[in-house]
Order: C-alpha cells, then structure tokens, then sequence
C-alpha cells in the first residue's frame, strides 16, 4: 500500500474526518507515529530544541533537517511524510529554495514540504506556488511562525483581538493566498479559537491547528509533548506520557545494577564453546 497521498486525505476531509499529524525526528519514534495511526508526519525543524539540543528551531541546518528526514523515510509506511524547511534554506532566492526542497524529496524521501508565512509574505506565497507547479506538494503555516521569533519576541499568541483586528485579516488573507498559491493544508500556530474558525471556514484546504482551537479541520502536535520527554509543558499541547521519569528511572536502576553487582547476571553470560 502506498503512503497517504494528497487525495487520500482531501477524501478523509470531505468525509468529516479531523485530520491528525505530529512530529517525529528519528526512526523509532516515527515507526510508532506511523503505526499509531496518524495521518501525516512532520519532520518539524523543532527538532532544534525538541532533538539537537538547541535553544530554538533558527540553527537547524540543510543537513541535520534532511537527515532526520530520512531516517523517518526509512521508517514510515502508511502516513504522509512532510519534511519542514529549515530557516535560511528557502526565501533567499528562487533557485535556491527550489533546489533545497528538491533535495527533500529526492534524497530524504519526503512526501511533502512545509514552509513558514509571515502575514502577506510575498516571497514564501510565489515559492509555494512554485514548489506545487513543479509537483512538490507544499504544507503552509501562519500563525505564529517560529522562525521569525527574533521578530515575534516569544511564543505569543498572534492575531487575539478578535476577527476585526487587521492581525486577523491578514492571517486570514495570508491563508487564502497560500491556498491560491496551491498549499494542500495550512497549519495554524497559536492563534484565538475565533482566528482558527475564520481562517477555517475562508479556506477550502483542510487546516491543522496546533494551539488554533478546536474549529480548524485537523490538530498537530509536538511529539516530544505529547510523550513528556524533554520539554516544557504547554497549554496547548496535552502530554500523554511521562518519558523523562521513564527513561531516568530505567538509567538510575542500570547504574545501581552495574553497581551493586546485579547485572550482568547470570543469564546475561555468555556460556562457553561446547562440541
Ligand atoms: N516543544 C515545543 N512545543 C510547542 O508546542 C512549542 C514549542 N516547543 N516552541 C514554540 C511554539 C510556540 N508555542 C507557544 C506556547 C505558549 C504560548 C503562550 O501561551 N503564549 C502566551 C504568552 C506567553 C509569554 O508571556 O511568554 C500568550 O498569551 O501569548 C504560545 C505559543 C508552543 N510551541
Ligand atoms: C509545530 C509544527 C507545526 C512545526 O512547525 C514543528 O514542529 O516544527
Ligand atoms: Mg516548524
């Protein structure tokens, strides 16, 4: 069975299904991402806090995201696989934001791209339409835009005075010409409950919310959240599992094992050569 195509999940929208996506950055975490049923994966340039140890998403470079890229290819079976464009290697020119989301697909196996608008962000809008001419279907995001934190100044909630602020008509506008653009889908970062229902019902293509409420078409999460490994906890994310006490408590008794003497034990030992 080929992976969730683009159809595939306009047929799941059509049919009233909300659509699912998280994050994954390595192979076993995406073979349970997969197999746990979602319908797209995104190999989020979150990775730089939430994988490589960095303070943010701004130093991921071409080779990490494509990296993380693959080794959740090689894992995937059934969801679409979406590799996030990292900061810097889209916007500069033409060419090169071609020739960098090429090598996503080509070399790392990724089904789709997304990339991050700045409201009415005239570069990023005429890449996206681009990408799709050229048959690289292309995932938008607005909202808060986490690239363009040195601009944002933190993890703000963007357009929140309701729909008649001028924030909110641009994200909506911003939406619309990303969908004119030929975006398959558009996420929605931190916005009002209102924001996600406007930008929802102005767009044909299905939106996915992370921190957009509940009107929007489909949710997407932080894996490492959800999991409780390694972040902070957040409102609008909901932490399913507790990975850091997990993980630690399995590290302390290995340590106490080797410690104490308790392992290897004797079933741990290899026997000798016997005719
Ligand atoms: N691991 C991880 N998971 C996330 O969900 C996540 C990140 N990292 N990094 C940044 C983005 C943006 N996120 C957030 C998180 C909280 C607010 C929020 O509650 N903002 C408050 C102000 C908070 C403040 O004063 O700093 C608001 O009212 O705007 C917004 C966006 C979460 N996002
Ligand atoms: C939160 C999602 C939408 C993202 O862009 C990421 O994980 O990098
Ligand atoms: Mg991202």
């Amino acid at each position: 069975m080929p992976r969730t195509s683009i159809p595939d999940l306009y047929e799941a929208y059509r049919e009233g299904e909300t659509l699912t996506m998280l994050t994954a950055y390595d192979a076993p975490i995406a073979t349970h991402v997969d197999r746990g049923g979602v319908d797209m994966i995104l190999v989020g340039d979150s990775a730089g806090h939430n994988h490589l140890g960095y303070d943010d998403t701004l130093p991921v470079t071409m080779e990490e995201a494509l990296s993380n890229t693959a080794a959740v290819d090689r894992a995937v079976e059934d969801a679409m696989v979406i590799a996030d464009l990292p900061f810097g290697s889209y916007g500069q020119s033409m060419e090169t934001s071609v020739e960098n989301a090429v090598r996503f697909v080509k070399e790392a196996g990724a089904d789709a791209v997304k990339i991050e608008t700045a409201p009415h962000g005239e570069t990023t809008i005429e890449i996206v339409d681009h990408l799709t001419e050229l048959g690289i279907p292309v995932q938008g995001h607005v909202g808060l835009t986490p690239q363009r934190m040195n601009q944002i100044g933190g993890g703000y909630v963007q357009g929140r005075d309701h729909e008649t602020s001028a924030a909110v008509d641009a994200l909506v506008e911003t939406a619309t010409e990303l969908e004119a653009a030929g975006a398959f889908s558009v996420v929605l970062e931190a916005v009002t409950e209102e924001t996600g229902k406007a930008v929802t019902e102005a767009l044909e293509v299905p939106t996915i919310g992370i921190g957009a409420g509940r009107y929007v078409n489909g949710q997407v999460l932080v894996i490492t959240d959800l999991l409780g490994l390694g972040s902070e906890s957040y409102s609008l994310s909901k932490q399913y599992a507790d990975l850091d006490s997990t993980i630690r408590t399995a590290v302390e008794s290995y340590v106490s094992d080797v410690e104490n003497g308790d392992f290897p034990a004797e079933e741990n030992v290899y026997d000798p050569m016997t005719d």
